[in-house]
């Protein structure tokens, strides 16, 4: 079982970023949100809560079937059941999860082949599920780029709007952790960043999600099961020119409650050119190469949860 380390802690942080998705002023703190921090809470969202409802039980539901069935469902290379291993680089954690695709063409061959028509009804609520996260995260990115004053303010959106945008949806499990004592903290999920643009965390009632601060120091998230928590990933840190951060996060599976998050992860086009945007250098130094999606997501799936994928892509300053 791997341990953490680092500085721990077990209070929760008081101070994350509250965005009240019905206040049109909230722009200047979104922004602000993810200079400081690369992470918020999003409040008074759209998002029906029948439909959290209804995925989180249809999750619940599969993730209580017998491990010989959900087995069949995997492995996730690179959609399907996983359980344990993360990625293919010798991730471990106390988790078992399911990773899609949000093609809802691939998804109905993908559910058809993994659970038959049984899974019918899950299919059709992930489909809606994300489909209504991803207009949330549209809205979101739609007023970043107002307030960066981007003349085009679908500039972040279009790539989670176009039809061959390389999104991702995942839904994690983490069961009570036998091994759970106080004075140890035991990994859920590594500490990492999210390569994509944007990713939309909702979780149950239970703790686990922890974020790093600029100084290094992890912090514990609240639980908020009637909101949203928005990562910026590693492509928004880069179109932004480093303005944005790609927050780096965690979950410590510490509680003797099961935890269930259910992630939308919005990526580009496979094709797309990731730099920084012109508007956004205004006379300083591009801090990135260019790269496409393509090539990124090579990149990072070579690599392990906790390195700097980033680091690879950077220009060196002049000295
Ligand atoms: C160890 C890994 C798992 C991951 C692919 C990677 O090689 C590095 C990035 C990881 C991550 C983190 C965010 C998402 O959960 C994920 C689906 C993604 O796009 O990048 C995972 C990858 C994974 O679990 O396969
Ligand atoms: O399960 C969670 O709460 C976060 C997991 C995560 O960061 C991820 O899947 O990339
Ligand atoms: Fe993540």
């Amino acid at each position: 079982m791997v341990l953490l380390s680092g500085k721990n802690c077990t209070t929760f942080f008081p101070g994350v970023p509250l965005i009240d998705l019905s206040n049109p002023d909230s722009k200047t703190q979104l922004v602000k949100a993810c200079e400081d921090f690369g992470f918020f809470k999003v409040i008074n969202h759209v998002i029906p809560t029948e439909l959290i409802s209804e995925l989180e039980s249809e999750a619940e539901k599969f993730f209580s079937l017998p491990i010989s069935d959900k087995e069949k469902a995997g492995p996730p290379d690179p959609f399907g059941y996983g359980s344990k291993n993360i990625g293919r680089n010798g991730d471990v954690g106390w988790v078992e999860y399911l990773l899609l695709t949000t093609n809802s063409e691939s998804n109905y061959q993908k559910f058809a082949s993994l659970f038959g028509e049984a899974a019918e009804n899950f299919r059709c609520i992930v489909n809606d599920y994300v489909s209504a996260v991803r207009t949330m995260a549209c809205e979101i990115l739609e007023m970043l780029a107002d307030e960066l004053k981007i003349q085009q303010r679908n500039c972040f959106s279009k790539l989670l709007k176009d039809e061959q945008s390389d999104s991702v949806f995942r839904l994690n499990h983490y069961p009570p952790c036998p091994e759970f004592q106080e004075s140890k903290n035991l990994i859920g999920f590594g500490e990492h960043t999210d390569p994509q643009i944007i990713s939309v965390l909702r979780s149950n009632n239970t703790s686990g999600l922890q974020i790093s601060l600029k100084d290094g120091n992890w912090i514990s998230i609240p639980p908020d099961q009637k909101s949203f928590f928005i990562n910026v990933g590693d492509s928004l840190q880069v179109m932004t020119n480093g303005r944005f951060k790609s927050v780096k996060h965690r979950v410590v599976a510490n509680s003797s409650k099961s935890r269930l998050s259910m992630i939308y992860f919005g990526g580009p086009p496979l094709s797309e050119k990731i730099a920084p945007l012109p508007s956004l250098i205004k006379g300083e130094d591009s801090l990135y190469k260019e790269f496409t999606w393509f090539e990124y997501k090579k990149s990072a799936f070579k690599s392990r949860l906790a390195d700097n994928r980033l680091g690879l892509f950077e220009k060196i300053a002049a000295s």
